[in-house]
């Protein structure tokens, strides 16, 4: 069989095509000797649970990026419903205290900040990045979790947001 290798795929025919994608909304964080910083993404997944590991693609031209990659530590916190503001806050173009003035924090085993309420908190410590096109993908070892089993989840679907009843889910 032919396969066509090159027809391209404007990057607005994919933006397109991957808003019809629905995914959790997460806001990273991280603390450290690179300083505390934040930002809000849909592009996370497990890769593996042994060890356990998941994936966060982080765009290399993001202000947050030097921090991210000098700590070498991120929580990523799972957002619920009714915490559109702090996506939208760890969005882009706020400064970083803004953007954690909308919640409150605590630390767990790296020092990444933990957001009090999320529905998920994954405590993580970068173990290697491999760089595509505008990002890189950050593998993330999971180190701790905390989450509130009841708690319902927002998710990013169309370019807007979403709620959903809550489920349980086990660790
Ligand atoms: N992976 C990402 O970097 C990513 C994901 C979602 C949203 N965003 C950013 O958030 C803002 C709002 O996004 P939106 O979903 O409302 O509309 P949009 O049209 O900008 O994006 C639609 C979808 O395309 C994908 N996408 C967007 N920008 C991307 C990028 N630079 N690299 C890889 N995939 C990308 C995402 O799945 C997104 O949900 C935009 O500035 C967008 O760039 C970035
Ligand atoms: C719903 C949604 C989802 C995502 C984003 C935005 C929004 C609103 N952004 C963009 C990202 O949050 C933004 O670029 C950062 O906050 C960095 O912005 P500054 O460079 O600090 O202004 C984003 N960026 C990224 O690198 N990976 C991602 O998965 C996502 N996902």
């Amino acid at each position: 069989m032919n396969v066509p290798h090159s027809i391209p795929v404007e990057r607005q025919a994919f933006r397109d095509a991957m808003a019809g994608l629905a995914a959790a909304v997460n806001v990273i964080t991280t603390d450290g000797p690179h300083g505390r910083a934040g930002f809000t993404a849909t592009a996370v997944c497990s890769v593996t649970d042994q060890p356990p590991t998941l994936l966060v693609c982080i765009n290399r031209g993001a202000s947050v990026y030097e921090s991210f990659t000098g700590n070498g530590m991120v929580c990523v916190n799972t957002l619920g419903n009714g915490q559109q503001a702090l996506s939208n806050a760890f969005g882009g173009k706020t400064a970083q205290e803004e953007r954690f003035a909308t919640g409150h924090w605590s630390q767990g085993v790296t020092g990444a900040p933990i957001l009090e309420g999320a529905k998920l908190s994954f405590d993580c410590r970068i173990t290697s990045s491999t760089s595509v096109g505008t990002h890189d993908i950050l593998i993330c070892e999971v180190l701790d979790i905390r989450q509130q089993n009841e708690a319902d989840v927002l998710v990013y679907f169309a370019r807007r947001y979403h709620e959903l009843a809550g489920t349980q889910a086990s660790v």
